[in-house]
Formats: C-alpha cells, sequence, structure tokens
C-alpha cells in the first residue's frame, strides 16, 4: 500500500522493477568561458554495464561524467553542445525537468560526503526528501534495508541505524552514499574516482559492490585506477586531452579487448602505465 500524501510522488511499499537503461553521449563539446575541453564526444553506456571512463588528469573525464546528469551547468562559465539521450530521450529538452535528469542518474563522488550529523537511517532517505518523495514508515524501513544492504553497508550497520552517518569509516561512508544514492531509484548511477580516498579493503567492498548493482543500475565510473578498471568494468572509454587540445576519445570498446590489444599505441601506452 502506497502512503497518502499531498506530494505528487509517492513511493509504492514494493518498488517496481526498473528496466535498465542505456545512456548515450552524442556529440558532446563543453566550454569553461572560453577554455573548450571536450571536443564532440560521443560515448554508448550500456544498460547493465559497467563503463569506465579512464585518462590522463585533465582532459575532461569529470567534465563528461558531469554533462551526463547536468551538474556541468552549476558551474556559471560553463557552456555545452551536443545531446545526452537516456533511453532515447534528451536530457537536455527544455521540456524537461532538472530534477528528473538528476533524480534518474544519481552521482557518487570522489570523497565520501554523507550528511555527518544526520542518522545513518535518515542520510538513506534524505534524498526522498530533496525529491519531494513521501513514503509510509514501513516503505521507509524496507528502503532503508533494501538499499543499505544493495551497498553492501546493511550488516555493519543494522544495529545502529540511528547512530550518526559522520561516525563511520571512509570506506563505510562511501557505501552509505552510494546506498543513499539508490534510495531514489537512479537508472543509472556515475562514480567519480569513488575509492580514491580509501583503503585497498574498502576499495574491495566497493568494486563487489558495483559488480552486484549493475544488474539493476547502468554503472558509470571515472578511475585512475587500471586495475580497477579492468576489475569491474564492462567497456572503458580512453580520454586524451594533448597539449592544449580538448579532450577527445581516443579509443573505447570492450574492456579485456582494450587492455589485451589495444588499437590505439596512446592507449597502450596508457594502460601499460607509461604515461599519465
Ligand atoms: N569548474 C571549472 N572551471 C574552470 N575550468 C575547469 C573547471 N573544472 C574543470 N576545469 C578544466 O577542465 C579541464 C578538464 O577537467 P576535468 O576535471 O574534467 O578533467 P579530468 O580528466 O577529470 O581530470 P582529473 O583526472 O585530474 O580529475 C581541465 O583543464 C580543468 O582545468
Amino acid at each position: 500500500m502506497s502512503a497518502v500524501t499531498d506530494e505528487t510522488t509517492v513511493l509504492p511499499a514494493v518498488p517496481e522493477p526498473t528496466a535498465l537503461a542505456t545512456i548515450e553521449a552524442r556529440d558532446i563539446t563543453a566550454w569553461f568561458g572560453q577554455h573548450k575541453v571536450l571536443d564532440r564526444v560521443s560515448l554508448t553506456m550500456p544498460a547493465g554495464g559497467i563503463t569506465a571512463l579512464i585518462g590522463p588528469s585533465g582532459c575532461g573525464k569529470s567534465t563528461f561524467l558531469r554533462i551526463l546528469n547536468r551538474m556541468h551547468e552549476l558551474v556559471p562559465s560553463a557552456a555545452l553542445a551536443g545531446e545526452v539521450l537516456l533511453d532515447g530521450q534528451d536530457i537536455y529538452d527544455p521540456a524537461k525537468r532538472l530534477i528528473d535528469a538528476r533524480r534518474a542518474i544519481g552521482m557518487v563522488f570522489q570523497k565520501p560526503n554523507p550528511f555527518p550529523a544526520m542518522s545513518i537511517r535518515e542520510n538513506v532517505l534524505a534524498g526522498l526528501r530533496l525529491t519531494g518523495t513521501r513514503a509510509s514508515q514501513g516503505v521507509k524501513d524496507e528502503l532503508v534495508e533494501s538499499c543499505l544492504t544493495k551497498g553492501g553497508l546493511w550488516n555493519e550497520v543494522k544495529d545502529r541505524l540511528d547512530a550518526p552517518g559522520g561516525g563511520l569509516s571512509g570506506g563505510q561512508q562511501q557505501r552509505l552514499c552510494i546506498a543513499r544514492s539508490l534510495a531514489i531509484k537512479p537508472r543509472v548511477l556515475l562514480m567519480d574516482e569513488p575509492c580514491s580516498a580509501l583503503d585497498p579493503t574498502s576499495t574491495r567492498v566497493i568494486e563487489e559492490t558495483m559488480i552486484d548493482l549493475a544488474r539493476e543500475v547502468t554503472i558509470v565510473i571515472v578511475t585512475h585506477n587500471m586495475q580497477q578498471a579492468a576489475r569491474v568494468s564492462t567497456q572503458c572509454a580512453f580520454f586524451l586531452a594533448s597539449q592544449g587540445t580538448p579532450g577527445v576519445i581516443v579509443e573505447h570498446g570492450d574492456t579485456a579487448a582494450m587492455f589485451q590489444h589495444p588499437r590505439d599505441q596512446r592507449t597502450s601506452d596508457y594502460v601499460n602505465g607509461r604515461f599519465g
């Protein structure tokens, strides 16, 4: 049964299964002021896959990721050309609401950013309030458990859901952030170097979580860690911005093929650690 409220969005007790979504960037060019940082970048990130964006610092990976859920436009000097299609629908269509794009396409950042004074439970549910979603207590309880389970954190926190999120370890905080993202049922989860602030054990737990999550949400991850890209991703895109030129994708495709038989010498040099 659904909670009856005066809000437009009401969360049902039994979540409907959402179909996996493909996200496609077409001819994306991006600027900060006069500085063009991406030039006609196109990439299809298939439903149910984990796409890793790799490449040296400054080549536009994070900018590209932020374009995928309309965060680029938060920077006052930022401009953009091209299209981002979520299952064929342009998320930049002026008729579409920004909140719908952010809701469908969640983001986990490099540094875990739970609300430190809020409880673990409140952290998971925080996105509901932001998106105007109301739910009964029973639905919220189910949601907290299912999101923390999917985030790989339930067993560690189930007995202290009312403890502050800021009291968790860094790796646990990042998994709490993943659980928080999942609570609004995104169709795509963007992850910007989600393990770079974490130790190897926490990194491994998050990688396992990502692989499990890919069954229900399409994942795009920026990573500098080539072993991580090789371990978790199904496809890779190698970005490069050579000598002041805007970032482009040099090569993309199946991860195993990119690592074992790269077509471009620059990809080979990068994935084998010869630069970057
Ligand atoms: N808010 C901003 N204002 C101005 N320029 C920016 C801004 N954010 C990024 N840039 C510039 O855009 C270019 C691409 O940066 P971006 O952070 O997307 O690269 P990246 O490949 O993700 O780098 P890294 O791997 O170091 O995170 C860089 O030249 C950077 O200086």
